[in-house]
């Protein structure tokens, strides 16, 4: 079948990539026309394991071209992916700016029926608005069915979450356009929900909220374990056992970040508020999430008192680890806390640099070399949990550090192998936390 994926972000590339590898011949359109030449070189633009080689290997075997002639893309497409981003305005609503340019260009552009299909992540409403805007502008002898169609993937395990993921939500009120994109994604074997456009669009939104609710919950257990002497992994497993809670997503720690969570948690508070409808639990979770993130430098002042001119490791850039994105990560707000401090900062991380770079500029001095990073250093603190840092020997705090306390902000070693070393240790709703007491002396 003929593809086009809309966008050359994270969600289409990898779109793109695996509906090609599945056999379909699949045309992927951006605006920018950089990041098309490096893709057609056969590079990615993003760091995600495992899809370069599956560019790679399926724009050898043109299964896979990319392009940013909206004719060449749209013309003779049986089914278009729109994977285009929706930004967070100013008011925290979502901008659909992109999503209205992308579907005039393919009215515009389309020469036979063809099923649009919407991966960005969108309020309630808008497939209907991509609908009419389709509509008046397409050819009158054309046929065009919008369908919603949710993207789940993770950064950082999103080929994997493609192949394998836990359900495909299809959202039309059409018949065969549902029917279509059943047949569509047969071969994947993932369980298929379809349901009405409506529905799926909210339950992109209410997954992501619930999902972050879910972490911002556990940080505020956490951060009372802290004060009563309890341990916070101890107290996940235990909730977690419980099948109606589960285990996934209760990792404590400085909260979530990223390009989607803190985005869509925003959007939805703000689409509710647009209806006179407030999401409080919403609008907690967002603000507990925020203060996660101020913990580090919090504990830092009450360690050391003064951070100024002390010299910082910060280890870890991205959101999580085995991305280069460090949109919303916890550590832009801990560098930019630190720098109101007067503190002098190195960072750590092993792909993310380039990508904070752009963003904080020479403000902070950076490294690839972890040990590097620790060198001298007054306090370091951890705010991605690579394995680079989960796997360094503990004796290179004492070694490199001028003094070795570590404020580590994802829990990212045993409370059993630190003790074994001189280092101050402060992690995130564990004992050996200086605030602990208990409760019922
Ligand atoms: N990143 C994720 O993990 C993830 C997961 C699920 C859903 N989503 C949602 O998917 C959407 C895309 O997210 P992303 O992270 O891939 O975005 P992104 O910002 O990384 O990429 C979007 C791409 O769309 C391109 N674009 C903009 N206008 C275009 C147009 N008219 N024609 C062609 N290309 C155009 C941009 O140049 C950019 O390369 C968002 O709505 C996001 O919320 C993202
Ligand atoms: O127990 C946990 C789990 C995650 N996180 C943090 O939460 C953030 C998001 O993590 P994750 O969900 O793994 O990454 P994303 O790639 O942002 O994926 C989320 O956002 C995507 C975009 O909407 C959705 O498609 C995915 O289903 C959803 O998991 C990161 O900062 C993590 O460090 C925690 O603090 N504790």
């Amino acid at each position: 079948m003929k593809v086009t994926v809309a966008g050359a972000g994270y969600v289409g590339l990898v779109t793109s990539a695996c509906l090609a590898e599945i056999g379909h011949q699949v045309t992927c359109i951006d605006i920018q026309k950089e990041k098309i030449d490096l893709l057609q070189s056969g590079r990615s633009p993003i760091h995600e394991p495992g899809l370069e080689p599956l560019l790679e290997k399926n724009l050898r075997n043109e299964q896979l071209h990319f392009t940013t002639n909206p004719h060449r893309a749209y013309s003779d497409a049986d089914i278009i992916f729109i994977a285009v981003g929706t930004p967070e305005t100013r008011d925290g609503s979502a901008d659909l700016k992109y999503i209205h340019v992308v579907a005039h260009t393919i009215a515009h552009y389309i020469e036979q029926d063809v099923i649009v299909c919407t991966k960005s992540t969108v309020p309630v409403g808008t497939n209907e608005l991509i609908q009419q805007i389709i509509d008046s502008r397409k050819p009158p002898n054309l046929q065009v069915e919008v369908v919603a169609n949710p993207e789940f993937l993770r950064e950082g395990a999103a080929i994997l979450d493609f192949f394998h993921g836990d359900r495909i939500v299809i959202g039309t009120r059409h018949p065969e356009a549902a029917a279509f994109m059943e047949q569509f994604y047969l071969q994947l074997n993932i369980p298929i929900m379809k349901t009405d456009i409506r529905n799926a669009e909210m339950i992109k939104y209410a997954a992501n909220a619930f999902l972050a609710t879910k972490i911002s919950f556990i940080n505020e257990v956490a951060n009372i374990c802290e004060h009563v002497g309890a341990n916070i992994e101890e107290v996940a497993y235990g909730i977690g056992q419980d099948k109606r809670i589960g285990h996934h997503f209760l990792k404590a720690g400085i909260g979530y970040g990223g390009s989607c969570f803190p985005k869509d948690t925003k959007a939805l508070v703000q689409f509710g508020g647009n209806l006179k409808q407030r999401y409080e639990l919403l609008e907690a979770a967002i603000n507990v999430n925020k203060r996660q993130q101020s913990l580090p430098v919090k504990k830092a002042k009450e360690t050391v008192g003064s951070l100024h001119g002390k010299k910082i490791a910060l280890l870890g850039l991205a959101f999580k680890a085995d991305t280069d994105d460090v949109r919303e990560s916890a550590a832009l707000t801990i560098v930019k806390e630190l720098l109101e401090e007067g503190a002098d900062v190195t960072a750590y991380d092993p792909i993310a640099i380039p990508n904070t770079r752009r963003i904080v500029g020479n403000a902070i001095g950076y490294t690839e070399d972890i040990r590097q990073a620790l060198q001298d250093t007054d306090l370091a603190i951890i705010a991605t949990d690579w394995d680079q840092i989960k796997h360094l020997p503990l004796e290179v705090y004492l070694t490199k550090m001028k003094n070795p306390i570590v404020i580590d902000g994802r829990n990212c070693y045993s409370l059993q192998s630190i003790g074994q070393y001189p280092i101050t240790y402060l992690s995130v709703g564990r004992p050996g936390h200086p605030n602990a007491n208990n409760m019922f002396e």
